[in-house]
């Protein structure tokens, strides 16, 4: 049960002394994980004045109108009042959910996020749930943008990159203090299902995460209980990832950055992600189930699905639903609607991103722009066979 030491663990999974005061998230203890931290990220910094001086003018006429709409890409809340009939409970609690989202960095997981937002927000039976989004990459960039006024610090030395696997411990820091937020919001009832927008790459990451959701689910001064679902987002092809790595050269990290340095900085970014990244899977699935039935004392619902390649690949092997027996009503719809969406996410959304993509690589071919053609140095065959050792050295090719 939580508060016990798991060290007796059979399987391994979890070591780690653990209990509710240790947390990111006590309620018994004020002053939980980094408060300063977490006050400085609820500052909104200088995103939107930044954002109105965008740099690349003529290029990002080039980015298709659906995507460059940054509603897409900014945290969406929903205010839809609740309506309590639809409340169900575990232990007594009053269920939310929260979305864990897997991903390395440009596959789309904010901009599905977005699409699954839009989804449930259209669906009946979950439009009365308030959605929002936890994006670590944005709470980095506003704890950063207050201590040092840039968007992002570019660096070539491995010590000063926050990407290196070198640094990781700052990289934990900032998703703790995102997770720390996500977990304040519920326990405030300011929102009914938290998308925790990180890649989440490492199974240590996870690890954590659940260890986390355990602690608050069990904590007696929560209200709410966390049903927790895994989203996988995968892409595998290669003008996906080269299109998609484009858009992200004009995001907030790199507004004050020219296109070549900006498209050779997120390559070198993927490359560091791709060497320690650990894609979910059912093993991971099992042990995290049976941690959350041991700790929590409880048949414990669990979810998992995936969105490869915009959709277009099925996923249905991959995806997994675990019901506990007692499980309510309302449990049961938000996964419906979620499982829906995610086996129709190519007819819904993943078409038009392709077309946007065949387009841009039909203009890009009659276009000789400079910056059309650092793109093509840096994104090259050289950097997709690289990226290929690196998943092979990793053990998941
Ligand atoms: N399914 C999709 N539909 C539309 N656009 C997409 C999709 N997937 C990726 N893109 C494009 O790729 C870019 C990167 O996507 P996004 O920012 O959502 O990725 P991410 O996985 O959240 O990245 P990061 O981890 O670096 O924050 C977006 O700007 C968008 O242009
Ligand atoms: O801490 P994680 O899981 O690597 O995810 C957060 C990082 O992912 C990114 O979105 C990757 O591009 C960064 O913006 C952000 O800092």
């Amino acid at each position: 049960m939580c508060g016990s030491s798991d060290s007796d663990s059979h399987d391994g999974y979890l070591t780690s002394d653990y209990n509710s005061s240790n947390s990111l998230f006590s309620l018994n203890n004020g002053n939980s994980y980094s408060s300063a931290s977490l006050d400085r990220a609820t500052f909104d910094c200088q995103d939107s004045d930044l954002l109105g001086n965008h740099k690349h003018p003529m290029l990002s006429t080039e980015i298709p109108r659906f995507i460059s709409n940054d509603a897409l890409h900014s945290p969406i809340t929903l205010n839809y009042k609740r309506d309590n009939d639809d409340v169900t409970y575990t232990s007594g609690k009053i269920n939310k959910f929260m979305i864990v989202l897997i991903g390395l960095p440009a596959t789309g997981k904010s901009t599905i996020s977005s699409h699954l937002i839009q989804c449930l927000k259209n669906n009946p039976l979950t439009n009365s749930l308030r959605c929002k989004v936890f994006n670590a990459g944005k709470i980095r960039r506003q704890i950063s943008c207050a201590t040092i006024s840039k968007p992002l610090l570019l660096s070539n030395t491995s010590s000063e990159d926050l990407f290196n696997p070198k640094n990781t411990d700052k990289k934990e820091a900032y998703a703790r203090i995102t997770l720390q937020k996500l977990f304040l919001e519920i326990n405030n009832d300011d929102c009914d299902v938290g998308i925790f927008d990180a890649t989440n790459s490492t199974i240590e990451r996870r690890k954590f995460i659940f260890e986390e959701v355990c602690s608050f689910n069990t904590d007696e001064l929560s209200t709410f209980n966390l049903v927790p679902i895994v989203l996988q987002i995968s892409c595998f092809n290669r003008d996906f990832i080269k299109y998609n790595i484009h858009n992200k050269s004009f995001n907030e990290d790199y507004l004050d950055k020219p296109y070549e340095l900006a498209i050779k900085d997120f390559a070198k970014r993927l490359k560091h992600y791709y060497s320690q990244f650990t894609p979910f899977s059912m093993d991971e699935f099992n042990q995290i189930h049976k941690y959350i039935n041991q700790h929590e004392e409880i048949d414990a619902s669990l979810f998992f699905f995936n969105v490869i390649n915009a959709g277009i690949v099925e996923p249905h092997s991959l995806n997994h639903s675990y019901y506990p027996s007692t499980c309510g009503r309302q449990i049961r719809d938000t996964i419906m609607v979620v499982e829906n969406f995610i086996n129709h996410y190519s007819q819904m959304f993943g078409f038009e991103y392709i077309e946007s993509v065949k387009l841009f690589f039909e203009k890009f071919e009659d276009n000789h722009e400079e910056t059309l053609t650092a793109l093509d140095s840096v994104v090259n065959d050289e950097f997709f066979n690289d990226l290929e050792e690196l998943i092979e050295n990793n053990g998941f090719a």
